[in-house]
C-alpha cells in the first residue's frame, strides 16, 4: 500500500492535535519547572550535614529513578482506589500525570542538581561567609545562580526527554499527541502516516522550546558579555559625581579602647593533625600585623579562625573586647551580628563570576541593608576608583586581571567597612608584574589607618609595612616583634628565613 501522501498533510490541519500539543507543552513544562525547583531543594538536602535529611532523600532519589515511569503513571492514576479523598485530582489524567511525571524528574533534576552544586568552588561560599551572608541568602545570591548556569545545558536536554515521556501518559487516557493518533489509525489504519504526523507534531515542539532554552542559554553565558573600559574622559566625568569612599572606623578610635583583636590560646587540629598549638596575638586599633611563616606552618588556618572560616579546637577570638568565637561554640549572635566587622581577602580573589564588578562590591551591603549609603552604586564605585578600577566597574571578573580582581576583592571587603581586614597571602596568586598594584592599595590602607592583619611572603613588604611581625612555625609564635627587632634579631633560623643571610629562605 503506497504511503498516503494528502491524508498524512492533512494531519497537520486536525484541531486535536494541535490541542494535544497544547496538553504536551503544559504538562512537560510544568513538570519540567517544578521538578527542577523540586530537585534542587533535594540536591541541598542530600549534601545536608544531617543523616535524617540525607537519608530519606536519598532513598527517594533510588526509589523514583528505579521505578518505570509507566508503573508510575497507572500507580497514580489509580491510587484513588486506596484513597477515596484523592480522586478528585487523580482521576484526572492530566493530574495524574503531572505528579508521576513531577515525581520522577525531582529525582532526575536533583542529581543534575547536585552536579551543579558541587561545580560551584568553595570559595564562593567562603566568599559569602566572609561577608556575613547567611547559609538561605548564599545559596540565593551565590550558589543557586551559578549552579543553574552550570547545569542549564542538561537540564535543557531533561526537558526534551519530558516531551517524549508525555508520550506514556496515553496509558491513562489523557488526550495528548500519540492518543490522538492512535484513535485515528484505529479507526482508519492508516498507522504509517499517522505515527509520522505524531513524530513531527514532537519534533516541532522540542525544536520551538529547545530554540527558546538555547536562547536562554545564550542569554546567560556571561563569556558573551561585553562590557567597555571608560576612557580617562568618562572617568573623570563620574569621579566628579563621586562621594568619598568610607574611612576605615578604626583610625578614629583613640587611647584607652580594648585591643581590636586578641587571639587567645587558639588552638586548630584537622584529625590528629595539630596545625595550631596555643597561639597568642594581640593587635591594636589601627596596627598591621604581619604573618610570615614558612609553608604549613598554620598561617593561613590561624587566619581563617578569626571570622570563622575555620572552627576553633581551643582558645577564644575577642574583638574590641567583646567576645566574638569561642571554641566548641556554635557561631553566636554576637559572632553574626559583628561579622561584618572584619573583611576578608583571599588567595584566590573569590569573586562571583556572575555579579559584575560593582555588584561583587555592592552585594554585602544590599545583603544587610546597610545604611549610610553603603548599599549605594555611587560608593561602591567609590571605593573602585580608590582602588584605581573604576574604568572597569560594568565588566565582569573574568574580563579583569589576576591583579585587578583582588583590587576589586579589597574593595568588596572594605564596602563592608570592616574595622579588621584580614589577608590570606593576597599576591601569592599573581604573576610578579601585577603584584605591585595590590601591594600599593595595602599599603594605602596601613596609611589611612586600617587594622590589619596580612599573612604574606612578601617578606620586604611584610617588614616596611607592618607595626609587628609575627613569625610561625610548627604551629606556636616563635617572635612577635617590631620589623626592625625581626630584621636585626639573633634567632638564626628567622634571619635564615626572612633572607638577610646568605641560605634561601626555608631552604
Ligand atoms: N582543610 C584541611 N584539612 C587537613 N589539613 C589541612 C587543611 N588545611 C590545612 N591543613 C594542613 O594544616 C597545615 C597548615 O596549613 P596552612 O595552610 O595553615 O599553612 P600555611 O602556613 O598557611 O602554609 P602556606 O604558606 O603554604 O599557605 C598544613 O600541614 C596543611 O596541610
Amino acid at each position: 500500500m503506497p504511503f498516503d501522501w494528502p491524508y498524512f498533510l492533512s494531519l497537520f490541519s486536525v484541531g486535536d492535535f494541535w490541542r494535544a500539543c497544547v496538553t504536551v507543552i503544559q504538562l512537560s513544562l510544568l513538570s519540567w519547572l517544578i521538578g527542577m525547583a523540586i530537585g534542587f531543594v533535594l540536591a541541598l538536602a542530600k549534601q545536608s550535614r544531617h543523616t535524617w535529611l540525607r537519608w530519606p532523600v536519598s532513598l527517594y532519589i533510588w526509589f523514583f529513578r528505579s521505578v518505570p515511569l509507566l508503573v508510575l503513571l497507572i500507580f497514580v492514576y489509580n491510587l484513588p482506589q486506596l484513597l477515596p479523598s484523592l480522586r478528585g485530582v487523580l482521576s484526572q489524567p492530566f493530574y495524574a500525570g503531572l505528579i508521576s511525571l513531577i515525581l520522577t524528574e525531582a529525582a532526575y533534576m536533583a542529581e543534575i542538581h547536585r552536579g551543579g552544586l558541587l561545580s560551584v568552588p568553595q570559595g564562593q561560599r567562603e566568599a559569602a561567609r566572609a561577608l556575613g551572608i547567611r547559609p538561605l541568602g548564599m545559596q540565593r545570591l551565590v550558589v543557586l545562580p551559578q549552579a543553574f548556569r552550570i547545569a542549564l545545558p542538561t537540564l535543557t536536554n531533561e526537558y526534551i526527554t519530558i516531551v517524549k515521556l508525555t508520550s506514556l501518559v496515553s496509558v491513562i487516557s489523557l488526550t495528548e499527541i500519540l492518543l490522538v493518533g492512535q484513535r485515528l489509525y484505529a479507526s482508519n489504519f492508516l498507522v504509517l502516516e499517522t505515527l509520522a504526523a505524531v513524530a513531527i507534531y514532537y519534533v516541532m515542539i522540542v525544536t520551538v522550546v529547545g530554540w527558546l532554552l538555547q536562547w536562554l542559554e545564550r542569554h546567560l553565558d556571561l563569556q558573551k558579555r561585553r562590557a567597555p573600559t571608560l576612557s580617562d574622559l568618562q572617568v573623570e566625568k563620574i569621579r566628579d559625581q563621586l562621594p568619598l569612599p568610607p574611612q576605615p572606623a578604626s583610625a578614629a578610635l583613640g587611647a584607652g579602647q580594648p585591643p581590636a583583636l586578641q587571639l587567645r590560646d587558639i588552638h586548630k587540629r584537622y584529625g590528629d593533625h595539630e596545625v595550631l598549638k596555643g597561639i597568642d596575638v594581640q593587635v591594636g586599633a589601627g596596627e598591621v600585623i604581619a604573618i610570615i611563616g614558612p609553608s604549613g606552618s598554620g598561617k593561613t588556618s590561624l587566619i581563617r579562625t578569626v571570622n570563622g572560616l575555620e572552627p576553633l579546637d581551643g582558645g577564644e577570638i575577642v574583638l574590641f573586647g567583646e567576645s566574638f568565637l569561642k571554641a566548641g561554640e556554635r557561631q553566636s549572635a554576637s559572632f553574626r551580628a559583628d561579622i561584618h566587622r572584619v573583611g576578608m581577602v583571599f588567595q584566590g580573589f573569590n569573586l562571583f563570576p556572575h555579579r559584575t564588578i560593582v555588584d561583587n562590591i555592592l552585594m554585602g551591603p544590599r545583603y544587610h541593608t546597610m545604611g549610610g549609603g553603603a548599599a549605594k552604586r555611587d560608593t561602591a564605585l567609590a571605593l573602585l576608583d580608590k582602588v584605581g578600577l573604576l574604568a572597569h566597574a560594568d565588566k565582569y571578573p573574568h574580563q579583569l586581571s589576576g591583579g585587578q580582581q583582588q583590587r576589586v576583592a579589597i574593595a568588596r571587603a572594605l564596602a563592608m567597612q570592616p574595622d579588621i581586614m584580614l589577608f590570606d597571602e593576597p599576591t601569592s596568586a599573581l604573576d610578579p608584574e601585577l603584584v605591585g598594584d595590590v601591594l600599593k592599595v595595602i599599603r594605602d590602607l596601613a596609611e589611612e589607618g586600617m587594622t590589619m592583619l596580612i599573612v604574606t611572603h612578601e617578606m620586604e613588604f611584610a617588614l616596611s609595612i607592618a607595626d609587628r611581625v609575627v613569625f610561625m612555625e610548627h604551629g606556636e609564635v616563635q617572635a612577635d616583634a617590631s620589623p626592625s627587632a625581626i630584621r636585626h634579631g639573633s634567632d638564626a633560623r628567622l634571619q635564615r628565613f626572612i633572607g638577610l643571610e646568605s641560605t634561601p629562605a626555608d631552604a
